[in-house]
């Protein structure tokens, strides 16, 4: 039957995280069947989820609005995985400090949403991330700044001393974009091993 995995997909880069599952699929030899949620009632058939960048405040209001926020929330307490990406973060983090941003609190983090961007807008940058054997080359676009750090959050890396990429229990989040690159190892790292191991 193969893995069920979700794009939410209310906005944001939807076609690109799709892309990068199904590559990984392809490289870890899992059948998978990548679905798009724009609706609630999808999240609970998934077996993961990926929560994309875009723009903050118009996915949390959408979330909100088609009752999705509460599903994902659900999905997490569960222990199912997630990889959330840029104003994905944003939007699971426990606080953004934002009116506008309703955040889920599924990951023990707070954020400063553009803290990146308010010096550049975007930026490369080659990353040694925990768990990967080479570095991995993240792309940042207005990216968050993580600046509190709950304690049962693992940094899997940083830069210049902030963390731009985290683990809180099933859920993988990162300041910059993997959906950009065409290196998968995020989304098997976040998605497919957790899977792997309680297959
Ligand atoms: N590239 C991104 O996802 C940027 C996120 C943006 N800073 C926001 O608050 O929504």
């Amino acid at each position: 039957m193969g893995l069920r995995i979700g794009v939410v997909a209310v906005q944001g880069n939807v076609s690109e995280h799709v892309s990068a599952i199904e590559r990984a699929a392809a490289t870890t030899g899992h059948e998978v069947h990548v679905v798009e949620i724009r609706e609630s009632g999808i999240v609970p058939g998934c077996d993961a989820l990926a929560l994309p960048g875009g723009e903050s405040t118009t996915i949390s209001r959408l979330l909100g609005t088609e009752g999705i926020d509460e599903e994902i929330v659900a999905h997490v307490e569960a222990g199912k995985p997630v990889l959330a990406t840029c104003a994905g973060l944003i939007v699971a983090s426990r606080d953004a400090r934002d009116d506008r941003v309703d955040t889920l609190g599924v990951v023990d983090v707070s954020v400063d949403r553009n803290a990146f961007g308010r010096q550049v807008d975007s930026f490369e940058a080659a990353l040694d991330v925990a768990g990967l054997d080479d570095p991995f080359h993240a792309v940042f676009i207005r990216a968050p700044v993580v600046d509190e750090v709950g304690p049962d959050v693992t940094v899997l890396a940083t830069v210049e001393d902030r963390p731009v990429a985290i683990r809180d229990g099933p859920v993988v989040a990162t300041s910059f974009h993997p959906e950009l690159t065409d290196d998968d190892r995020l989304h098997r790292l976040a998605l497919f091993d957790p899977l792997a191991a309680t297959a």
